[in-house]
């Protein structure tokens, strides 16, 4: 019997799970297990003991320090020093004291910005290449993930995660563009500027380390708002038409009025849907980003349910089909219980609940960041014991708050001094000399001290005001499913949990509160504590079965992934424009033949069909163009005759013109128009502006386009759901008389078009092509299709972002099949006719063209590395960078491979010095 293959994974992390340090002296890297991210750690620990998965682990090795670095080591003892002192001004509870005193490890949430020690030394970080392999080899002897390291070794490291951590994350979390965020003496714009250049490299850096180890059939899945262009930049990467690609986004995606405040905010939609799925903590997430993609990026989507019942949303983004939907992320239950009930854990718990005799204990356990809603909680418990006199006393909240990678940020001071105050207000008024109500822990906690604190709970308070999912709330209901407990019994103890919490959409049966209503979570504390046990045991029973196992989500998650490529059985992946090859088609070319579509091809969509005019970047590159006498250049758009005119006709004489999808044809340096429907029956435009206009007055916002022959209804200004759902009934009242007339009813960019169906941009591109280059047109006369090779056109360029320019892809595709048994001599050293279809969109949109570039601003590089006026290397679509996060061949680049050959042979010399100095 042979055993069936494994499907492989590659998966890709922002960071691999260890916080890795180098011993320089004795060469020994030092890997300890980093914190936070537990879920998602626990789901690649998941997929290693698969038996129908094969994984790889792509991800960044993270600030990689000197263990014998003293900067590092000074500024690891400054920060223990300070918090030390923090804890001094507290008051602590002596059995607590004993149980976090190893403060190495804790388990928090996994959206949080990822903590760890930047190497902040002067000195940049070289390694040799054998230091690079043992480090892969240690990771790899260490647990059996098959790491595969991202090396960016820069002299500060932190530098990569500046753009996610600083500007996505907070603006993802509700927080705007705090005035105070950074004190730095480059403006906020250009440092702005500079985090973005490092997200893009840091993206790119994924890119090429997949394109390294990428096989036919593997799946990629990515993970969170770090590595939001990779989709993207794997697109542009490989043409494999079934190379399957998943993102998983892990944090909250905010609602289109903030998400829109970002600056790059296309720029990152653009990465994200280069995915064929887009997965979501929960629907609420999943629709805010699809009203996103559809108000930024122009998409529809069709709205289903999922084999969950959860929505499911087919996105239509440039063309290419995306599944957008939601799967709750889950914990290792089973793991977790193992975990939590060790008999060092009994003794843990026993001894916390023996500090605090006869009292509740309620915990909490957050980063301190302003999100966690840690504020929110001490205002709530100290309406508590306010309104409820009888449980003071009685009561202790046991809050533990882990400190965050931004502990400098004027935020965080503010912060960490709002809750200071509030505990010691709390315990000033309500506590006495031998007890304080509240406890605080501002520190990191061990695993153990965690799992004790889960364990001893009489109840637990999440009151986040934003967060993705809080897998605290799992794993302290997970906890306390346990009816097997000896020792202590905490089975079915509540949880009160925010209402703005990720999890919140997952545990329905837990004690849903507004963290910002202090009176309304002051008297569900009452309640809690108060609850009968047949009552906790009727909530238990339903909220253990609702949290997810992590073998569940990764499985769910992966197998409606593979599905996709059995439903799309024909999907098709239009590869990127190879540039460097044109511009060598083009140089060889003697006549060459451009024809360009214009909106959305020429320059961006916009709101406004009046705006959309040409740059002065755009115009001196088409004069460059037009000036060449072996160039004939066309722009064949919808627009009518005036607008052409205006922006073209009157600018440029040797740009040929074609209006209204064909209708009108004005010839290279002639100032006349042809019209091509002269002799057709215009008496269907009555009928037709009559359905426009009734669905114009259901549909605010939108708008007629009275062109002479075509009529456009717009409706990108209206609300996008009314849009399109009246869009869809526009086309449906119009199809029922358009075969009477003989019109063509077109689906354009949040448009609606007609015009007659004989007429269409393939028709003019059959015209132009079949045609001795370079002479007048006789636009009366019709197509012959017998004019030699010789004088037609050996480099056709032709662009369009539409689905009326697929008639012109059609018509060329057509014309070099005609070719091949006409002129089989006639090709070029390349091989072929020179014939360039280019669809404007992304690579999965449904087209017949034969190469792709993503929006007018390539289109625009493209043309100018024609004419000249880019190197090809700007105008590449993706930043090359070194093994050491430098852009391929640049000067930094070439400086640092010149330290690290030093460097290599530094540690070689001194290793053979000690060799010899042994002998
Ligand atoms: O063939 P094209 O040159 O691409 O023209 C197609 C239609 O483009 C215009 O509408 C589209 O672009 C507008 C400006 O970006 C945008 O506001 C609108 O939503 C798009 O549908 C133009 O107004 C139509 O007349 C053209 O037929
Ligand atoms: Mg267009």
């Amino acid at each position: 019997m042979t055993a069936t293959k494994k499907q492989r994974i590659i998966n890709c992390v922002t960071q691999l799970p260890y916080k890795i340090q180098l011993n320089e002296s004795s060469n020994i890297w030092k890997l300890s297990p980093l914190s936070g991210n537990s879920a998602l750690f626990s789901s690649l620990n998941y997929l290693s003991n698969s038996k129908d998965y094969e994984q790889v682990v792509v991800g960044w090795t993270g600030e990689i320090t000197r263990e014998d670095d003293l900067t590092a080591q000074l500024l690891e003892q400054q920060k223990q020093q300070q918090q030390q002192q923090q804890q001094q001004s507290q008051e602590k509870s002596q059995s607590i004291d004993e149980v976090v005193e190893d403060s190495t490890i804790t388990a928090s949430n996994h959206d949080n910005p990822t903590e760890s020690i930047p190497l902040e030394a002067d000195e940049p970080f070289y390694l040799t290449l054998n230091q690079m392999d043992d480090l892969t080899n240690a990771l790899n002897s260490k647990d059996e993930k098959n790491y595969n390291p991202i090396w960016l070794l820069r002299k500060d490291q932190n530098r990569w995660r500046q753009y996610a951590e600083k500007t996505i994350w907070p603006t993802f979390h509700y927080i705007l563009n705090p005035a105070d965020i950074e004190s730095d003496s480059k403006g906020k714009g250009e440092q702005e500027n500079n985090w973005w250049y490092d997200y893009v490299k840091f993206n790119e850096a994924y890119a090429m380390k997949i394109g390294e180890i990428y096989q036919k059939g593997d799946i990629i899945w990515i993970h969170d708002y770090y590595l939001m262009l990779l989709p993207q930049l794997l697109r542009m990467k490989f043409s494999d038409d079934n190379i399957l690609i998943g993102y998983f986004h892990h944090a909250p995606w905010p609602s289109y009025e903030y998400f829109r405040c970002l600056p790059r905010r296309k720029q990152i939609l653009d990465g994200l849907v280069g995915a064929n799925k887009i997965c979501f903590q929960n629907e609420q997430f999943s629709r805010h980003f699809v009203s996103s993609c559809k108000r930024l990026l122009d998409s529809t989507a069709t709205k289903l349910k999922d084999s969950n019942g959860f929505d499911q949303y087919q996105l239509s983004a440039y063309g290419g089909d995306v599944v957008v939907d939601s799967l709750p992320i889950g914990v290792d239950k089973d793991q977790l219980l193992k975990d939590a009930f060790t008999s060092d854990i009994d003794t843990k718990v026993l001894a916390i609940k023996d500090a605090y005799q006869n009292k509740k204990i309620i915990i909490g356990r957050d980063r301190l960041d302003s999100v966690r809603g840690v504020v929110q909680k001490l205002r709530a418990f100290e309406t508590f014991l306010a309104m409820y006199p009888e449980w003071r006393d009685q009561v202790v909240l046991i809050q533990v708050s882990s400190p965050t990678t931004n502990r400098d940020s004027p935020q965080t001071i503010r912060l960490e001094q709002q809750v200071n105050d509030l505990v010691n207000s709390i315990n000033s008024e309500y506590g006495n000399l031998n007890f304080s109500p509240v406890q605080h822990y501002y520190m990191r906690i061990p695993k153990d001290v965690y799992l004790s604190l889960l364990r001893v709970a009489d109840c637990c308070m999440i009151t986040s005001v934003r967060d993705g999912m809080n897998t605290t709330a799992l794993e302290y209901v997970t906890i306390k499913s346990n009816q097997q407990a000896t020792n202590y019994d905490c089975y079915g103890n509540p949880l009160i949990l925010s209402e703005f919490s990720g999890s919140s959409t997952v545990l329905k049966d837990a004690i849903i509160v507004n963290p910002w209503d202090s009176v309304a979570v002051a008297k569900s504390i009452n309640m809690a504590l108060k609850m009968p046990i047949d009552v906790k045991e009727n909530l238990q029973a339903k909220l253990s079965p609702e949290v997810p196992t992590i073998q569940s989500w990764t499985d769910l998650f992966l197998e409606s992934l593979t599905s996709l490529n059995d439903n799309h059985v024909d999907r098709k992946i239009t590869p990127a424009l190879n540039r460097p090859i044109l511009l060598q088609n083009y140089k060889d070319a003697q006549r060459r033949l451009f024809l360009f579509d214009y909106d959305g091809t020429l320059t961006p969509i916009v709101q406004d069909p009046a705006a959309a005019i040409p740059t002065a970047k755009l115009y001196n590159i088409m004069e460059k163009l037009a000036e060449d006498p072996k160039n004939q250049i066309w722009i064949i758009s919808g627009r009518d005759q005036q607008f052409l005119n205006k922006w073209w006709g009157s600018k440029n004489k040797n740009i040929g013109l074609s209006a209204e999808h064909g209708c009108f044809i004005k010839d290279v340096n002639s100032p006349d128009w042809v019209n091509l429907t002269e002799k057709v029956d215009m008496s269907w435009q009555e009928r037709v502006s009559k359905c426009m206009e009734e669905i114009t007055n259901k549909t605010p916002g939108s708008f007629i386009e009275k062109k002479k022959v075509a009529l456009t209804w717009h409706y990108r200004r209206a609300v996008p759901e009314l849009g399109e759902y009246n869009a869809a009934e526009l086309k449906k009242n119009l199809l029922i008389f358009c075969d009477d007339y003989d019109l063509e009813v077109m689906d354009g960019k949040a448009n609606i078009e007609v015009r007659p169906r004989f007429v269409n941009k393939g028709e003019i591109v059959k015209r132009l092509v079949w045609h001795e280059h370079g002479s007048p047109q006789d636009l009366l006369k019709p197509v012959k299709e017998t004019i030699p090779r010789e004088q037609m056109p050996d480099f056709i360029l032709c662009l369009g972002d539409d689905f009326t320019d697929e008639d012109m892809f059609r018509q060329l595709n057509t014309i070099e099949e005609k070719w091949e048994t006409k002129f089989p001599d006639g090709k070029n050293k390349l091989g072929h006719y020179g014939v360039y279809p280019v669809t404007v969109g992304s690579a999965s949109k449904k087209t017949v063209a034969k190469a792709h570039l993503t929006d007018p601003g390539q289109v625009v590089e493209t043309l100018a590395l024609l004419v000249g006026k880019v190197s090809l290397f700007q105008s590449a679509g993706t930043v090359e960078l070194d093994s050491r996060g430098h852009v391929k061949d640049s000067e930094s680049s070439k400086k640092s491979q010149i330290a690290t050959e030093k460097y290599t042979l530094k540690r070689t010399a001194s290793s053979t010095s000690v060799t010899k100095a042994q002998n």
